[in-house]
């Protein structure tokens, strides 16, 4: 399938709804569930230091190590399951990737709050690609300084998400939790960290 633009003034976002097969989507979920090693994050939430609600892992090359949340991470190695799923963004995007954040929100009750992915080991305008598997989910955005200025849309199987640009830098963006009963989902942000 291809990327189209998503409107959003001071954002530059592509996305495509079905940009893995669905047998293709379905095979890389049941992988990254097996292979990556699921655990409990640690964040800085209003200062104290608590259990993320979700299971994450970053993975990267050696030299991407990474500040997310106020805690540092060193990088697992790549599974087998991204190496192609990686090449692919990068003939997509022509832009390199040497990490990604992968979460598995077990159910309606994990989620992310809302933030923005300006740590400044990203540089000023990342291009951030995010492709989901499992469960379809909602996903906002609001702007900080324009709260009226908003876009929720979801993210179902096998789509990508391109935020590039200001995107992060005038945007926050949220998976927030349901009420609806909802089955497993595995996200996976895929970034470039600079070196130094
Ligand atoms: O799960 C998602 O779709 C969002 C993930 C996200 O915002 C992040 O990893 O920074
Ligand atoms: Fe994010």
């Amino acid at each position: 399938m291809a990327l189209s633009a998503l409107p959003l003034a001071d954002a530059e976002l592509a996305f495509d709804p079905h940009w893995l097969g669905v047998d293709e989507a379905d095979a890389l979920f049941i992988a990254l569930r097996e292979q990556v090693a699921w655990e409990v994050h640690r964040i800085r939430l209003f200062g104290r230091e608590v259990d993320s609600p979700r299971l994450s892992c970053w993975i990267g090359d050696p030299e991407a190590s990474y500040r997310y949340s106020g805690v540092r991470f060193e990088p697992r190695p790549w599974p087998d399951a991204l190496r192609p799923v990686r090449l692919r963004l990068v003939q997509a995007l022509g832009q390199g990737f040497n990490s990604v954040l992968a979460n598995l929100y077990r159910d309606g009750r994990d989620a992310m709050g809302w933030h923005s992915d300006a740590e400044p080991e990203l540089g000023a305008q990342p291009v951030i690609a995010s492709i989901s598997l499992g469960a379809a989910r909602r996903f906002a955005f609001r702007h900080r300084q324009q709260p009226e200025r908003r876009l929720s849309l979801e993210l179902p199987h096998g789509s990508l998400l391109v935020m590039a640009g200001d995107t992060q830098r005038f945007y926050r963006h949220c998976l927030p939790r349901t009420v609806k009963p909802v089955g497993e989902r595995i996200n996976l942000t895929f970034r470039r960290i600079l070196p130094g």
